[in-house]
């Protein structure tokens, strides 16, 4: 029910924690019964063992209380309070043997095995080696040893096969659930709040934005947002490519250019065109490279002419970039290679007096303490510092200055080993101890045409972002015109759905395959409605949305009805919708684990088609033809909310943005 205050003791994801509370709670649960049977425990008992233990878990319900007070209820990650609860099953069942952390608890391959599945029994056996046991029988006493069951988790258990338990889900736990989506919407388990740092998108300055940095910008974001939701401090930052000695060929080339001051708009294609020319100069022109390294000089002391050139030049590179954010949604702190030029310095200063450098034909590099890779270049030949030096002045700036515990970094699979290379020497170096501060790059695979070549204009140049999107959004348009959307929407709505569908499209194929993966790009696939598609999805939620609307029954009196006793689950469809939602919890959980996002959009699919499956069978409304009286089954109108509540949840975490008509 809903203010019913729960004991929340069974929810722990982490297994080292789960361990420890499976220490301290063991005995505890051994007397819950006990417990519960004397509510009034007698002064000796006071005195006794019992009575401590007794105490403590009061205090344990006292501190639940008060976090519940604090919290209003969240979701519960189904799998884990499984887990957790089989921990101690096992614990009590085998005590002080250490196979407790065996347990595992997933998803049941098919619905004959249950909801959840615990295989444990065969790995306790082989860890046991105790020839009077056997798979089943373990599997037998974890199930008599479950702890007491607050929330109603489990309706029962059974042991198939070999040794496998299946787990049913009871009934009245999943009606709570969607009760309380309904009522408080679908706020995550409150955690130690972290401080968190995602480096991404992160292109380079008077180069052209490309599709890996679109594949980074989408999956940065969304990694941002769903950190952000666990209620993370976060910072997003943009580590764009604005210093290195080629900005001084870039400089030296452009006065050479423009001797009258340079023009006031250029477009970045137009600059990069210049980079290339300068780069040819610089390679083949001995007095142009002289000219280009005194350039570096002054800009590297900050000498106004050139370091006025060189804001220039990331200006105009920065306009081009923030006209795409602004497209996607997207903001992001700007804290560029430059940003690290004194840092760098510094960094240098540091390895050196560490005697962590050495001398390799004039450069001098760091090796890391894991064998057979190749070592960072900190200074080279010329004396200039390279992205290497500028990702380990930047690390020790996270770790020290922003006091991070943790760092992600977005960019594309080819950078694996760089920052492979980076977390090792930092951490050789002493700036960084991986057990106190998590560090994960996040890598992606290329961007594939439909020719299933790297995706490339036909002439082979570098696909514009600000074209690709502006294609998506006309293709986006005529889907909607070819299903006459049109006609029942304002030329606003249209404009608003078109974009929405767009850009949507485009984040959602990208997000719902694996990211290690390549990535085929194709607009057809895109905008197709059928399959998971965002297409697919965005119709879907419009559609349930739309029928609280017919039903003509306010949000109001939908959560009014679900805080009442009248509330249930009945259907078998009803049912497995139901219980398809409670997956969120486990799937954000995970996410926030790995980084891989897709298994979020597999949910958003499993949830649409269960949704349909659901509406085929269930009337939500029912019309009776010769009175045109309507019938509204509110419990059915609960659950399409609750649907549509997470639903919004999820677009949102995905950067998706879903408009009333489509
Ligand atoms: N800290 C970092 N290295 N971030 C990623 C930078 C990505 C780089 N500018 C590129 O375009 O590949």
């Amino acid at each position: 029910m809903a203010g019913k205050v729960k004991n929340d003791y069974l929810e722990l994801t982490n297994i080292e924690e789960q361990e420890k509370e499976v220490e301290r709670l063991s005995p505890i649960v051994e007397y819950l019964p006990a417990l519960l049977a004397s509510k009034k425990a007698t002064r000796a008992e006071h005195e006794s063992e019992q009575a401590k233990l007794l105490m403590q878990l009061k205090m344990l319900k006292k501190n639940a209380e008060e976090g519940l007070k604090e919290n209003p209820p969240y979701i519960k990650n189904v799998s884990a309070m499984l887990r957790s609860a089989f921990a101690i099953a096992v614990e009590k069942a085998f005590p002080k043997t250490g196979v407790a952390k065996l347990v595992q608890v997933g998803p049941s391959s098919h619905p004959r095995f249950g909801d959840y599945q615990c295989n444990a029994a065969m790995a306790i056996n082989k860890a046991l080696q105790n020839s009077s046991l056997n798979p089943r029988s373990i599997a037998d006493r974890i199930v008599a040893n479950f702890p007491i069951d607050p929330f109603g988790l489990v309706d029962k258990f059974e042991v198939a096969g070999p040794g496998f338990i299946n787990i049913y889900m009871g009934k009245e736990f999943v009606v709570e659930e969607i009760r309380s989506y309904m009522i408080n919407g679908v706020k995550p388990r409150p955690v130690k709040p972290l401080r968190v740092m995602v480096d991404f998108s992160s292109p380079n300055v008077a180069k052209e934005m490309h599709v890996g940095h679109l594949r980074s910008t989408i999956i940065g974001e969304v990694i941002s947002r769903l950190i952000e939701y666990q209620g993370h401090h976060l910072l997003r930052i943009n580590h764009i490519g604005d210093w290195g000695t080629q900005f001084g060929m870039l400089i030296a080339y452009l006065k050479e250019k423009y001797t009258d001051g340079f023009p006031d708009r250029m477009e970045v294609h137009e600059l990069q065109e210049s980079y290339k020319e300068s780069k040819k100069r610089f390679d083949s022109d001995e007095d142009f490279k002289k000219r280009a390294y005194q350039a570096v000089v002054k800009l590297q002391n900050k000498e106004k002419e050139h370091y006025d050139a060189w804001k220039w030049i990331c200006n105009t590179s920065r306009l081009e970039f923030e006209k795409i954010y602004k497209r996607l949604g997207v903001t992001i702190l700007e804290r560029g290679e430059s940003f690290y030029q004194d840092y760098m310095v510094k960094i240098v200063k540091f390895l050196e007096s560490g005697n962590f450098l050495e001398e390799d034909e004039g450069r001098k590099v760091m090796f890391p303490k894991a064998k057979g890779l190749i070592p960072l270049t900190i200074v080279k030949s010329d004396g200039g510092f390279t992205y290497d030096t500028s990702d380990m002045a930047a690390i020790k700036q996270r770790v020290e200055d922003e006091n991070l515990d943790w760092i992600v970094y977005v960019t594309d699979g080819g950078q694996a080993t760089h920052f492979q290379v980076i977390f090792d020497c930092a951490e050789r170096a002493g700036i960084l101890d991986r057990t106190k501060v998590r560090v994960q790059h996040v890598c992606f695979g290329v961007v594939l045409g439909e020719d299933k070549k790297k995706f490339k204009t036909r002439s082979g140049d570098t696909v514009r972002l600000r074209e690709l999107l502006d294609e998506g959004v006309k293709r986006a348009r005529d889907k909607l015109l070819e299903k006459g959307r049109d006609k029942e929407m304002t030329e606003e709505e249209l404009l608003q759905a078109q974009e929405s569908l767009a850009y949507g499209c485009i984040k959602y194929s990208d997000l719902a395959h694996n990211r290690n993966h390549e990535y085929l790009f194709s607009f057809d696939k895109m905008l197709d409605d059928k399959g998971n598609t965002a297409v697919y999805l965005l119709y879907a939620y419009t559609r349930i949305k739309s029928i609280a609307r017919k039903a003509d029954v306010s949000e109001e009196q939908l959560r009014d009805y679900a805080k009442s006793s009248a509330f249930e689950i009945s259907h078998e469809k009803e049912l497995k919708l139901s219980k398809t939602l409670l997956k969120f919890p486990e799937v954000l959980d995970r996410i926030l684990e790995d980084l891989y996002i897709h298994p979020l959009c597999e949910l958003m699919y499993d949830i649409c088609t269960s949704f349909t499956e659901f509406y085929d069978s269930c009337y939500c409304i029912e019309v009776d033809k010769p009175t045109g009286l309507k019938t509204v089954n509110m419990n059915r109108l609960v659950l399409c909310e609750a649907t549509a509540v997470l639903l919004k949840q999820c677009f949102d975490l995905l950067g998706i943005r879903p408009v009333s008509k489509m």
